[in-house]
């Protein structure tokens, strides 16, 4: 197949081409190429993209053909704003894009090892455990939304900064203003500055970028915490000794604070609205949590996280079915052929986690909650690229074990004690911008007796 025989998607219209359909109902235009080829060519303006639909096509451009591709739009659209950080496409002098990513990754790895990441846990219960008794009540109607995504900001903010007071400066209002004026700024025309949200994202980063200053002054002065900025403060680069500039570490910390509260708080309201509307899957959950936490339901410790195998389970079917990063993208550096397709240099190639995930060629009833997709011996049958919450390859999430961690954490800490009911006649409709996630979404609180 050379590129003139690559299916169109139907329904472009001049000038903006299929602009609109992924404006208004994007999940379901990204699904409706599934079936069309496994190279489908889109339409967001004059010049083509293409969206590649099958697993082997996928593991193509993230790993074995990596190295000639590099990040594209969306990079492209978020460094003016925000700065080049790790995922952004980070340049040095005398390297290409691949070796310049790989020696930036390789620096900032360490700060995200597991056995950091497990020593946030009783930090990030507590999280959990404040916001429930300040504002929890049994019987209350709460937008569980926002109480989440809340909990996931203070919980990322700890992570950042350590300290609490620092962390309580952040604000799920200051990461909102960032997270909002990032997605308008990736999809408005490029000859406007004026994207909404941008005044307040100007205030909001300024801010970070003085709590940063701060944690870095008062780490060289030997009073800080461990956390990612004092890590950050202290790594060098092996190959000359360099240290990262502050401006580099807020960049780097917009990046942690953004996905962190955004991605991880997009999660669990998709957990909790699954939880409710599968009693059975539910019932399991709660008996895990009172067999590991015991029936007087101690706080969970790092040490339990391994035995929560169904909660894991729970967490890992709504990463397929509500993938938070649900499109990615990268634009090609040099003629490339992916399958039959060969693509100009500069080609934007788009593929969705949501379609794959819920690819009927792939997973049996794709678009069912079952937790037990993920027993270990169903999970081996799928086929490598079937299932990326956290992408692939030398560009995977650097996040992934904190998000899990973070996720498991606060569900078990809120599942152990409270139960979500759907309030009749709401109806969720998921919101597909930067990240997916489930809008408003009001559920009443029961206390678990
Ligand atoms: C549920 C939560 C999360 C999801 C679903 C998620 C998903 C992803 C995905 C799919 C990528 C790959 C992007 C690509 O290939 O272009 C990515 C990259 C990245 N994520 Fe996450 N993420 C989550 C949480 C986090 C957290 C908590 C952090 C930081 C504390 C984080 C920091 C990053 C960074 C820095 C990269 C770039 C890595 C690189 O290019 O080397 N993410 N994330």
């Amino acid at each position: 197949m050379t590129t003139t025989t690559v299916p169109t998607a139907p329904g472009a219209v001049p000038l903006i081409g299929h602009g609109l359909q992924l404006w208004r109902q994007p999940l379901r235009f990204v699904t409706s190429l599934n079936a069309l080829g496994p190279v489908v060519r889109f339409f967001t303006g004059p010049a083509p993209s293409y969206m590649v639909t099958t697993p082997e096509l996928v593991h193509r451009l993230l790993v074995t053909d990596a190295r000639a591709f590099r990040k594209g739009r969306l990079s492209d659209s978020a460094v003016p704003q925000v700065g080049t950080s790790l995922l952004m496409d980070i340049r040095f002098p005398g390297l290409g894009h691949y070796d310049s990513h790989r020696r930036h990754r390789r620096t900032l790895q360490p700060g995200f090892h597991p056995s950091r990441i497990a020593g946030q846990v009783t930090a990030v219960r507590a999280v959990a455990e404040r916001a429930t008794a300040a504002r929890w009540r049994d019987g209350r109607v709460l937008r569980v939304d926002r109480e989440l995504l809340e909990m996931a900001c203070a919980a990322s903010s700890y992570a950042v900064f350590g300290c609490p007071e620092r962390a309580a400066a952040v604000g799920a209002g200051l990461v909102a203003h960032l997270e909002r004026a990032m997605y308008w700024r990736a999809v408005a025309p490029r000859w406007t500055d004026r994207v909404p949200g941008s005044h307040g994202f100007a205030r909001s980063l300024t801010r970070l970028h003085s709590l940063v200053a701060s944690a870095l002054a008062e780490d060289a002065a030997g009073g800080g915490d461990d956390c990612l900025v004092s890590f950050l403060g202290r790594t060098r680069y092996d190959d000359t000794g360099e240290v990262l500039s502050p401006e580099q570490i807020g960049r780097e910390v917009v990046v942690a604070l953004v996905t962190g509260t955004h991605a991880a708080g997009n999660l669990l309201p998709w957990v909790f609205h699954e939880l409710a509307r599968h009693p059975e899957a539910e019932q399991r959950l709660h008996g895990e949590l009172d067999t590991v936490l015991g029936h007087g339901r101690r706080p969970v410790e790092a040490e339990d996280l391994p035995r929560l195998t169904y909660a894991r389970q729970v967490l890992f079917e709504v990463l397929r079915l509500y993938p938070p990063v649900w499109l990615l993208a990268r634009r090609a550096l040099e003629p490339v052929r992916l399958g039959d397709v060969e693509l100009p240099e500069g080609a934007e190639v788009a593929f969705s986690k949501y379609a794959l995930h819920r690819h009927p060629a792939l997973h049996r009833d794709p678009d069912r909650f079952d937790p037990d997709r993920w027993l270990p011996e169903r999970a081996r049958s799928l086929p490598r690229g079937a299932y990326i919450p956290f992408g692939t390859g030398h560009r995977k999430c650097i996040g992934d074990n904190q998000a899990v961690t973070h996720s498991l954490t606060m569900l078990a800490a809120i599942a152990s004690r409270w139960r979500l009911r759907s309030v009749p006649g709401h109806r969720v409709r998921p919101h597909a911008r930067i990240f997916l996630d489930t809008g408003p979404l009001p559920m009443r609180a029961e206390a678990r007796r």
